[in-house]
């Protein structure tokens, strides 16, 4: 006998949730985001003029300090000590001011860059097909539109603004230090090509370390929001451990990344302190000698020393900013890769607007295939429903009945042949218009976690209350609704899920039914439900699918015996097709079916009358 371990393996698999993002270069991630921040450019000007002015009046306070030893201290001169603290005190206020303008000035621009850049992503991904969300791991592209797009934001305003600030200073303090000390200065850039050595060196492990912490932390998020949906299933199957140790092996990949990057910044950090304090001490040591010779005034050599201090200042900045930006340039790279995703379904520049269809659907030699798939789901399909016409969709599991739903909503579309509705290409059309006419109702009862109210009248956003009322009356929903806690107001929780299988199905038959379409496609409708909920959403569905174009996909042949025409679909292709009286004589397909469905319910019955 196998072991519970060999059939279920403990450990998790090989198959990694999220692959890693094509690698950029910082140059080519830069000019992608920054139309982002297009509204704000002048504000930018603002600030780098801040940026220049701050350093400026730190350096002229700095000054103070020279003339207060050279012509106050030195000389035990009194006159000039009024205006020298009158001109600090000054400096010092005006430094205050300016570094408070600049940092909200950088706030503010950094927040309306990420709303910008948030909503685009949003607005992005709504576009995209279903496909897309059943191929992704949910949780990685949610972790990559929240946290991936605020460290975007360190990376194309704070970054810039504080690397520009640091380079201004550098430049800045490099030139008053010639200024004050040439050869003093000389000796200071002794240090210039280590520290341009260490920070390439160091700059290319920290960007692969942030790599990798971020793709780390898209696989748990994408595991994590999986485990957690599915929550019901895994406590159902004791698989509780398995999904930790899933979640925790790319946890432990993620931390051992920021554990490998917080250690290449900690021994960037310590050797640019090994090489500033040489290059400090090398200054002093050669100051203190010209001093003795005369070369230098005392009050140059001190301002020198506290201009080489906010030299240095901005240069270990520049190191702690390079980590922040490979963290964020690791995350630009995942975002842009989602911007870079197409929507397989894309509406024409020149999409012609239909405004209430008559509901004819026609199908054209269609043959769809998804991606990856050797086999066709559907193959050379065709058919016409009239409008006001009821067809059923019939055939064996696997056989393509939902992807042809899908076609028909314009969810994907044909590999070759067309859809039509009244004679219209689906291509052709807007694609706003061929959701107003065509609903789909489809087996999951999809619900979002607002009021049952709002639920119903989703599909159209200015349906009274009244009209939502009477839609729920007719999907036979309004009794339960008014027996709920705030009855029209009441939330349905994550999915609905605060409903039963039979309530969900009824509230998805009033917002279909408000919607007023001329074409619905139902799938599967009542499958997850047991007979007697069957039978209570029987007349809403009948209510619906009057005067309307209706296709109605089952496995149930009682409800596609009620249809006008049913089409018998197997492996892709229509292999039969007429009443279910012509399709019973035919002894295809058809009949096989309904002979295997009439023997399991005579079993069922012998079951119960058994009991
Ligand atoms: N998103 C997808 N990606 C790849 N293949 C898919 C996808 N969805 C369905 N298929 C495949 O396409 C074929 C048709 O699937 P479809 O869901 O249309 O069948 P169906 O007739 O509705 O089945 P059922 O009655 O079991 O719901 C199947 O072989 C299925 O494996």
């Amino acid at each position: 006998m196998r072991s519970h371990s060999q059939d279920h393996p403990t450990e998790p698999g090989p198959q990694d949730p999220v692959a890693s993002a094509p690698a950029l270069r910082i140059r080519e991630i830069f000019p992608r985001f920054w139309p982002y921040a297009s509204g704000y450019r002048g504000w930018f000007g603002v600030l780098i003029a801040l940026l220049i002015l701050g350093p400026l009046l730190s350096a002229a306070a700095i000054w103070c300090w020279k003339l207060l030893v050279d012509d106050v201290l030195v000389p035990r001169d009194l006159d000039s000590l009024g205006p020298i603290v009158a001109g600090f005190a000054v400096l010092t206020l005006a430094s205050a001011l300016i570094q408070f303008a600049q940092d909200y000035l950088s706030t503010w621009l950094g927040e309306n860059f990420l709303f910008n850049l948030r909503s685009s992503v949003f607005r992005h991904l709504q576009r995209m097909s279903s496909d897309f969300y059943t191929r992704r791991g949910q949780g990685d592209v949610q972790l990559r539109l929240s946290g991936d797009v605020a460290a975007i934001q360190t990376f194309v305003l704070a970054g810039p603004t504080q690397g520009i600030a640091a380079m201004i200073r550098i430049v800045f303090f490099s030139g008053t230090l010639f200024v004050v000390q040439w050869q003093l200065a000389l000796i200071t850039l002794v240090t210039a090509p280590v520290m341009l050595i260490l920070t390439r060196h160091f700059a290319r492990l920290r960007q692969e370390a942030a790599r990798e912490q971020r793709r780390r932390s898209g696989a748990v998020a994408a595991l994590a929001e999986d485990a957690m949906y599915n929550m019901t299933l895994v406590q159902c199957c004791g698989r509780e451990e398995y999904e930790a140790k899933r979640v925790d092996s790319h946890g432990q990949g993620a931390l051992e990344a920021q554990l490998a990057s917080a250690k290449y910044s900690g021994i960037y950090r310590l050797l640019v302190q090994v090489v500033e304090l040489f290059g400090g001490v090398l200054v002093f040591g050669v100051g203190v000698w010209m001093l003795i010779n005369g070369t230098v005034t005392l009050g140059s050599l001190i301002v020198f020393l506290a201009f080489l201090r906010e030299l240095f200042a901005p240069l270990s900045g520049l190191g702690k900013l390079t980590t922040t930006l490979f963290t964020a340039g690791a995350a630009a790279e995942r975002v842009l890769e989602l911007l870079d995703q197409e929507p397989s379904i894309v509406e024409k520049p020149d999409a012609r607007s239909l405004q209430r269809a008559n509901g004819q659907i026609r199908l054209e030699r269609v043959t769809f295939r998804y991606p990856d798939s050797d086999r066709p789901a559907l193959d050379d399909v065709s058919f016409t429903a009239e409008p006001g016409e009821i067809v059923a969709l019939v055939g064996p599991s696997g056989a393509g009945k939902s992807t042809l739903a899908r076609l028909l909503g314009r969810f994907c579309d044909p590999e070759s042949g067309a859809v039509r509705l009244d004679g219209h290409d689906l291509r052709d059309l807007k694609l706003v218009d061929i959701r107003r006419n065509v609903a789909l109702l489809l087996q999951d009862a999809y619900l979002l976690d607002i009021s049952v109210g709002e639920n119903i009248g989703y599909a159209m956003a200015d349906a009274e209350h009244g009209d939502v009322v009477g839609a729920a009356d007719a999907a036979d929903a309004d009794d339960f609704i008014r027996c709920m806690p705030n009855g029209y107001d009441s939330r349905v929780g994550h999915s609905g899920r605060m409903l039963s299988g039979g309530q969900r199905q009824r509230v998805t038959i009033a917002r279909t039914i408000l919607q007023d379409s001329p074409v619905i496609v139902l799938d599967e409708p009542g499958t997850a439900l047991d007979a007697a909920s069957l039978h209570r959403v029987m007349g809403p569905l009948r209510r619906l699918a009057t005067g309307r174009t209706t296709i109605v996909i089952s496995h149930n042949l009682m409800l596609a015996r009620a249809a006008d025409r049913i089409l018998v679909l197997d492996e892709g292709r229509i292999v039969d097709s007429g009443s279910h009286d012509s399709l019973l004589e035919s002894s295809g397909l058809y009949a096989q079916l309904w002979e295997l469905q009439q023997h399991e319910t005579a079993e069922a019955d012998l079951v119960r009358t058994a009991r």
